[in-house]
């Protein structure tokens, strides 16, 4: 069979078993649940409280087929075009070494360039350096943002403010906290127009004049796949530091985009996060079937929107460094996915991406929890902790927050009948309610970066499983041509959008 549309049919017709019967066969746990020895340590994936049993893996792996899961993989690693509407090819993969011969051959060669930058910063170039403000929005901010709150809290060689809200307030913190006379700019944007990172680009430059600075834009590095506006924009040649077309914005951390990593964690940081997630390229790339982890997560995520109406998919980092993962992910599958037509530009059948949300554990148990244990929504939830804890305060801090996570999902799983006869179903867990746990040996550039990486094949599956293209993202075009229709006095607008423009003084 190889109709997509019988086997959902066939999908929807499985039995629904509650996750304690399926903890009642023996194997469950080895049998969905698996660790990947990467660069970095172990990682562990554990998806046994899903409700996926063998029958759901088994349709799931035959719309893998139907949908020809195998061979739009091999696209992407060949560099074959698999963004039609802007008929471009993803090459991401290639940063890490995994994807056609030139252009992974480009991506080292862009590096090479980019480490010479930062080891010459280092090694004092451009005088004393104590300070990068990273203008850059979206991907060229998410990315960078995450991987220096996760990997350089303590002895990152510079301080960098990584800025993207063109609210004034979020470059004055900034400011407050840099000496003009010792920071540098790096001016993030893959198309080099981006209106907020260009417009913080120019304060940026302006406080360091004002600030005695006798040559800002000497001071100045541009991350970018448009090097000529970069050229136009004044950033001398010899640092501008460009990366492919072909990378798209939301999967350049592993660019140029990354500089700012390279240079607070210094370049074997910034290659091993490269190394790591070149590791689960090769686990995405040559493994088949349920053992493949992304693939598998994205069965379980469509597995959820699609036959049980979860409209929402949270994701709980039981580590501070990683706080900033959820808005990162947020991009990568709200961007990617929250699509309506198919690649071929036909209406999608179901649901697309879930809600991505989440935050940070135990702070969330204290915030959120109540409607995941007791509210009338199903939101499948992905706890992701490490087994080290990255300081060396009392271990009694560590044991605290690991228990609190593995507690979090047993309690989902297993639910509690009231017990309080008065206070009946007000006291009551419902249970049955899933989750899946990834849990790292240790949290290091090489394991940020497999996280990373497993992340976007997951994204990746889920839109070859609904036929869409998750690498255009036209969706955010129209807002921001209004916008600008705005700023040159143009365009009519509605009642309501005309009458906020006045009382702004803006109409
Ligand atoms: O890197 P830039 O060209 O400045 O783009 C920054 C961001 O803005 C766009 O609107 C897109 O939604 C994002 O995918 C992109 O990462």
């Amino acid at each position: 069979m190889s109709d997509p549309q019988a086997i959902w049919k066939e999908l929807t017709l499985l039995d629904k078993p509650k996750l304690a019967s399926l903890f009642e066969e023996k194997g469950r746990v080895e049998d969905w649940s698996q660790a990947l020895d990467l660069p970095g340590g172990r990682i562990r994936f554990d998806w046994s409280k899903t409700h996926l049993d063998d029958a759901h893996g088994e349709a799931f792996a035959k719309l893998a087929k139907a949908m020809g899961f195998a061979d739009k993989r091999r696209a992407l690693f060949a560099g074959e075009v698999v963004n039609p509407t802007e008929e471009r090819a993803a090459e991401h993969t290639a940063e890490r070494g995994h994807g056609a011969d030139e252009a992974v051959a480009l991506a080292d060669a862009l590096h090479m360039r980019m480490r010479g930058l930062v080891e010459a910063i280092h090694a004092g170039a451009f005088g004393e350096v104590k300070h990068l403000i990273h203008v850059g929005i979206g991907g060229s901010a998410l990315g960078p943002a995450l991987a220096l709150d996760a990997l350089a809290r303590d002895d990152a060689k510079v301080d960098v403010h990584v800025v993207s809200n063109v609210d004034g307030n979020a470059l004055k913190a900034a400011f407050k906290a840099c000496d003009p006379g010792t920071t540098m700019l790096a001016i993030a944007s893959k198309t080099f127009t981006t209106i907020e990172t260009m417009t913080n680009a120019q304060s940026v430059l302006d406080w360091m004049g004002e600030g005695g600075v006798s040559d800002p834009q000497g001071r100045v590095v541009a991350l970018t796949a448009n090097p000529e506006a970069a050229l136009d924009w004044g950033v001398d040649e010899t640092r501008i530091l460009p990366f492919s077309d072909t990378v798209g914005g939301r999967y350049s951390v592993w660019s140029s985009i990354g500089f700012p990593v390279a240079l607070a964690l210094g370049w074997e940081g910034f290659a091993a996060m490269l190394e790591g997630a070149g590791a689960m390229d090769a686990h995405f790339r040559e493994v088949d079937g349920l053992e493949n982890l992304p693939l598998r997560a994205a069965f379980a995520d469509l597995y959820y929107t699609h036959l049980r109406g979860s409209q929402t998919r949270a994701v709980f980092a039981y580590d501070e460094r990683l706080r900033l993962l959820p808005d990162y992910l947020q991009q990568l599958e709200m961007e990617s996915n929250g699509k309506r037509v198919t690649a071929e530009g036909k209406p999608v059948h179901g649901p697309t991406a879930p809600i991505t949300w989440g935050g940070t554990g135990t702070d969330a148990q204290h915030a959120v929890f109540q409607l995941l244990h007791q509210g009338t929504h199903l939101v499948p939830v992905d706890f992701i902790a490490s087994i080290a804890p990255g300081h060396d305060l009392d271990p009694a801090h560590h044991e605290i927050l690991l228990m609190n996570c593995f507690a979090q999902g047993a309690a989902l799983m297993a639910g509690k009948e009231s017990d309080d006869e008065d206070l009946g179903g007000a006291r009551a867990y419902p249970g049955d309610r899933p989750s899946a746990t990834i849990l790292c040996d240790a949290l290091n550039p090489a394991t940020l970066g497999a996280l990373i990486a497993f992340h976007e094949h997951r994204t990746f599956a889920s839109a070859v499983l609904l036929g869409i293209n998750p690498f255009d993202q036209f969706g955010v075009e129209l807002g921001k041509q209004i916008a600008r229709a705005m700023e040159e006095d143009e365009g009519d607008f509605d009642a309501s959008t005309s009458a906020l423009l006045d009382a702004a003084g803006l109409g």
